[in-house]
């Protein structure tokens, strides 16, 4: 039991892809204990890769959803046996990967108010789902269902300018229809719908919780700028679907106490709040204390089996964005620490692994010729211009290797140097168009927040740079989604009282410096991106059927 000076802390919980994630944080935002249960390894008995199952048509993606509840009774017990004291809990939050869906049967209400502290949850919720394979965000099964959505909303400019993105096959509303269409009787049987997100606060609530601004802006059902569900979205989905989803909350509403389950099984105080969960993109924006103005590039690595069938690592681009422009390529949701902004998110797959390829043709298979070759080349590559889309490109949805001169003349080949350098130039003037296509603006004061791998290459960070005309910062960002939970429980307590993200979470680890722009950098790349622009076109006509 906790004495009287013994610090609060403050837990964030993630409920990713490949595992479940936990930190606890002092209110000096130290973190004083982390902890995690692999699924792949840990709980062998669900038979997931990657902590999926890819199901035979190659397009379904699907993880058990019995496997999140038991990894959460094995997180608890392995924190519980480690000595970790719960009743110093003051609060906690935590998040989910985006887009899965959670389907409670006719009843689970009940069961979830009424959990017996002597067993545990897998035991007690074996039968509270209606669809025990949940959808989640690998998924690409559901076209049909994006095209129909599409159209009740009036198109996909349309449908973006409602909720921020266009129909994608992953987004929960597409998904939601899916299962509407295919397993009728199970969507029959569903008295509540849960984002993974949501899902993880109810088990901590006793209670169906409501789905937050952020993480329901991934659904194709949310209004962005109401945030409120849009009832042609609901209703082109399934009638009285908002029965189902509850009302949404801010991002950081109390929503309760936690639930007396987790007092008398492992020791939490009754006063212990929980806090609107999340999605980890947006936990990992608070995670990384993103401002107006900054942008975080990074690259991570989609899981082996993802849909891809191999290992894809792509880069993906956060930003912080306060007046949004529907745009067909990109994701706005409403901002998790904001109630007025919005962030969003852009997935560029072409990211590490052609980075690789080219150092491995042009640079002998090694970084330091590679750098050279950065250092060795003038900014702007002398006019000439790269496209890189090994695999079909996301953003935009292109393919193929395009290169120009600086005549604009397509042409078959650079020089090693210059290709190394019409890479990385091609494809950071890439992140800024689409950025700025989304609404970012550079402003001054902007930074760029490198994560993931290619923040240890300096000379890839200094073109990075000099493309953004912005300071480069890199900060470690392994437990993000997790240390921006903790840090929005730790603000929940306060944000009823006005208390501002920021002023909470002043006093954590400040990023580092990296890199400058080139005085000359701003004329150079500001020309530069009008000529790639009009060359993506190019390339765009090209690449469509
Ligand atoms: O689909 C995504 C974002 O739109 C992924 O980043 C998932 O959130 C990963 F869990």
């Amino acid at each position: 039991m906790a004495a009287a000076q013994d610090p609060s802390l403050f837990l964030g919980f993630d409920f990713s892809t490949q595992q479940l994630k936990v930190v606890a944080m002092d209110e000096s935002l130290s973190v004083v204990h982390q902890s995690n249960v692999h699924f792949d390894s840990d709980l062998p008995e669900f038979r997931t890769r990657g902590g999926v199952h890819v199901h035979a048509d190659r397009l379904t993606v699907t993880s058990p959803v019995l496997m999140w509840v038991k990894a959460l009774d094995m997180l608890l017990d392995k924190m519980k046996e480690a000595g970790f004291d719960f009743s110093r809990v003051k609060a906690l939050s935590g998040s989910g990967q985006q887009h899965g869906s959670v389907f409670w049967t006719r009843g689970a209400s009940e069961t979830l108010k009424n959990l017996q502290p002597d067993q545990s949850l897998e035991t007690l919720l074996q039968d509270s789902f209606s669809v025990p394979a949940s959808p989640v965000w690998m998924d690409s099964s559901s076209r049909k269902q994006c095209d129909a959505l599409q159209e009740a909303a009036g198109g996909a400019l349309r449908l973006a300018h409602i909720t921020g993105s266009t129909a994608y096959e992953r987004f929960t509303g597409n998904q939601i229809a899916k299962v509407r269409a295919t397993r009728p009787e199970e969507f029959q049987k569903t008295e509540r719908i849960s984002l993974v997100s949501s899902f993880a606060a109810s088990l901590f609530l006793g209670g169906y919780a409501a789905i937050d601004y952020s993480d329901g802006s991934g659904m194709n059902l949310l209004d962005i700028r109401s945030r409120s569900w849009s009832q042609i979205c609901l209703e082109a989905v399934s009638p009285q679907l908002d029965l189902l989803l509850g009302d949404p909350k801010p991002s950081s509403s109390i929503l309760g106490p936690v639930s007396s389950y987790f007092v008398q099984r492992y020791g939490f105080s009754e006063s212990c709040r929980v806090v609107a969960f999340t999605g980890d993109n947006p936990a990992s924006l608070a995670g990384m204390r993103l401002q107006q103005g900054d942008i975080a590039v990074s690259s991570y690595c989609l899981p082996p089996n993802s849909r891809e069938v191999k290992a894809v690592e792509s880069d993906t681009v956060f930003l912080w964005i306060a007046d949004p422009r529907p745009a067909l390529q990109g994701h706005v949701f409403c901002n998790p620490v904001s109630e007025q902004a919005f962030m969003a998110l852009l997935c560029f797959k072409n990211g590490s692994l052609t980075r690789e390829r080219v150092r491995d043709q042009c640079a002998g298979a090694s970084w330091e010729p590679f750098s050279a070759a950065l250092r060795d080349t003038p900014l702007g590559n002398g006019g000439n211009i790269g496209f890189y889309f090994d695999s079909q490109e996301i953003t935009p949805p292109a393919v193929g290797v395009h290169l120009f001169d600086p005549q604009d003349v397509q042409v078959c080949s650079f020089s090693p140097q210059v290709e190394v350098r019409s890479l990385v130039e091609g494809q950071f003037l890439s992140r800024r168009l689409h950025a700025e296509r989304l609404g970012y603006s550079i402003i001054p004061g902007t930074r760029v927040l490198a994560t993931g791998g290619a923040s240890s290459n300096n000379e890839i960070l200094q073109v990075l740079s000099d493309v953004f005309n912005a300071p480069v910062f890199t900060l470690d960002v392994s437990n993000s989604a997790c240390l921006g939970s903790a840090y929005r429980a730790l603000h929940g307590l306060s944000a009823e009282s006005g208390a501002s993200f920021f002023d909470v979470v002043k006093n954590a680890p400040e990023p580092q410096l990296v890199a400058a722009p080139h005085p000359e950098a701003k004329e150079v790349y500001d020309q530069m991106l009008q000529r790639y622009a009009r060359l993506e076109e190019r390339v765009l006509q090209k690449s469509r059927p």
